[in-house]
């Protein structure tokens, strides 16, 4: 079998676009199934599997240690746990329906699209190098849009390239300790100094206030520059501070003049609060909240804001600092599951960086906080959303990705619903914790959210999440939820697996929900498409085609077009 990685420049002539490359790693053949010719000139023959002339071979990347499927696990062509198969891919889509002609600009979503690097599979989908992918719609209503896809150069996917395996700590991976002392001397001063962690940004992409877009994940090292148009990686975002920290939010909140983030402080439990302004690069501190549970800070991928305040969420799935320095793996992966060190929610004022509320909450897990927004008068309070996982952490041993190809169609997604916190601002010390709408609204599945960015940190009606159609293994559904009528609409497709449901505003738009949803879509017959709906009927409106099945990915985000 090949095992080597190194980068091959495979040209691609692509008559539709001029300026279509690919650039294939050589990698070992699949096993399980035959090996896929994607020629970008021939998308239906490329959806139906069939060899094209000359076409550019791009080997997939899927994992041998996929177990004994069950549930068509070994006959479907989804691609959405399967490896990207050529590092990148640039050309026109075509378009099936109408387009509204307002939908100018570019959308990028970024995600761990490559799990399969030389011999090595990771076990997580967390554990990804990630993989961009862009679509951009030229206004009009055309026919006709442009796509991309594009690993980002991070060191942990460059050093892993050359070697052959993962070099640098993943979420679930931990390299073997070195064989000679002197190695073993450098390997302790990586784990340390946080050299040994992974700066693969997988996560979320940020357009920043100054028009820099930042594609990032949990490491601070991680931040780094990407080109929205090419998909290049730019370069590493250098903070000027000395703030330091190993850890970070994966999503900052990001708006036209300030970025504002978490930075959890592993060794005296606790959160620095912090704004960079647009145009800098240095972040300053507005507060510090200290944790009131232990041993370590909570795990905290998000967190939320109101206009006045930033909310820091406490809960008992916490980092384990000891997996994260010594670079062995805790219950949890990279953390420890404490239930007996209880669950908190704490307010600190954006302007004065006071904590004016730190309220214990009945136990909870939320990888994504939907929205926050205060409520005036005597009962002052502040409420808060997430995709509450009913304080259970089994939804991390869920995103394996064994079980994610071969649980497909079995019931084991576990129950979630939207969690609303009440954080009373009179110095109660409690909180309280309710479900916002009926779960079954949406199939018990509820993550991946998004909202109209003009409602950030106000009170809100409209919700955009995957929910589950049941039997199912992963949320499944496109679901827009109603916070007001508790109601919610879904859209659907047997087999399919639609990332994260992005809201873009129409220009000029006032109601909350005038606007499309994005999505992207991996299909159970092996077809990659961008999903428009209309947000307000959450009907579907197009479908842009990749000719190429794409790998889930987690967040996405709009860049709108500049007028020329
Ligand atoms: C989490 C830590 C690390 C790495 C994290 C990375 C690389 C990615 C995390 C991605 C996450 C949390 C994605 C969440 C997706 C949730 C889904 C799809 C939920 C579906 C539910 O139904 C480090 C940097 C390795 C170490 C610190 C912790
Ligand atoms: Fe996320």
């Amino acid at each position: 079998m090949a095992t080597s990685l190194t980068l091959i420049a495979t040209p691609c002539t692509d008559p539709r676009s001029s300026s279509s490359f690919a650039l294939a790693p050589r990698l070992p053949p699949r096993r399980s199934r035959d090996d896929i010719l994607i020629d970008p000139r021939n998308a239906a023959a490329a959806r139906r599997r069939v060899p094209v002339r000359g076409a550019v071979r791009a080997t997939t990347l899927r994992s041998d240690q996929e177990p004994a499927g069950d549930s068509g696990a070994t006959t479907t062509k989804l691609s959405a746990w399967t490896s990207v198969r050529q590092e990148r891919w640039e050309g026109d889509l075509s378009v099936d329906g109408h387009l509204p002609p307002w939908l100018n600009g570019t959308y990028i979503r970024n995600g761990p699209g490559m799990w399969d690097v030389g011999e090595h599979a990771f076990h997580h989908l967390f554990d990804g190098y990630a993989t961009l992918v862009r679509v951009s719609f030229r206004g009009g209503g055309g026919a006709r849009a442009t796509g991309a896809h594009r690993q980002i150069e991070s060191e942990a996917y460059r050093a892993a390239v050359a070697r052959g395996r993962p070099v640098l700590r993943e979420f679930s991976h931990c390299p073997a300790p070195a064989k000679s002392l002197l190695d073993r001397v450098g390997d302790l001063v990586g784990l340390v100094t946080g050299a040994a962690l992974t700066d693969n940004p997988n996560s979320a992409v940020l357009p920043l206030g100054d028009g820099r877009v930042m594609c990032l994940t949990e490491t601070t090292k991680s931040s780094v520059l990407i080109d929205p148009d090419t998909l290049e990686t730019v370069g590493r975002f250098r903070y000027t501070d000395r703030l330091g920290g190993m850890v970070q939010s994966a999503h900052p909140i990001v708006t036209d003049t300030e970025f504002l983030t978490l930075l959890p402080d592993l060794v005296r439990p606790g959160h620095l609060v912090v704004r960079m302004e647009a145009g800098s690069n240095e972040r300053k501190v507005i507060g510090r909240v200290d944790c009131r549970g232990g041993p370590s800070p909570g795990w905290l991928h998000s967190f939320a804001v109101t206009e006045k305040y930033v909310v820091v969420p406490e809960m008992p799935l916490r980092y384990s600092s000891a997996s994260l320095l010594t670079s062995e793996l805790a219950p949890f992966y990279a953390f420890d599951w404490v239930p007996a060190s209880g669950s908190y929610m704490h307010v600190m004022c954006k302007s004065t960086g006071k904590t004016v509320a730190s309220v214990e909450v009945p136990p909870f897990m939320a990888i994504h906080f939907i929205n926050a927004y205060e409520e005036e008068g005597d009962e002052a309070a502040v409420v808060v959303d997430c995709c509450e996982h009913y304080g259970d952490p089994a939804i991390i041993e869920t995103l394996v990705l064994s079980r994610l190809r071969s649980l497909r169609g079995k019931d084991v997604l576990p129950n979630a619903r939207v969690g609303r916190f009440r954080i009373p601002l009179d110095g109660s010390p409690f909180g309280e914790l309710e479900t916002a709408l009926d779960p079954e609204e949406h199939g018990r599945g509820m993550d991946m959210c998004s909202i109209n960015p003009a409602r950030l940190g106000r009170k809100y009606r409209y919700a955009y999440a995957c929910g589950a159609r049941r039997p199912c293994n992963f949320p499944n559904t496109l679901t827009k939820i109603d916070l007001v009528e508790k109601k919610a609409k879904s859209w659907h497709e047997e087999g399919s697996v639609p990332s994260e449901p992005f809201f873009v505003a129409r220009p000029g738009a006032t109601d909350e929900d005038d606007g499309v949803v994005i999505s992207i879509v991996s299909s159970d017959d092996g077809e990659g498409y961008a999903l428009v709906l209309d947000a307000t009927t959450f009907e579907e409106i197009a479908r842009v085609r990749f000719p190429y099945g794409l790998p889930y990915g987690f967040h996405g985000c709009w860049i709108p077009a500049t007028e020329e």
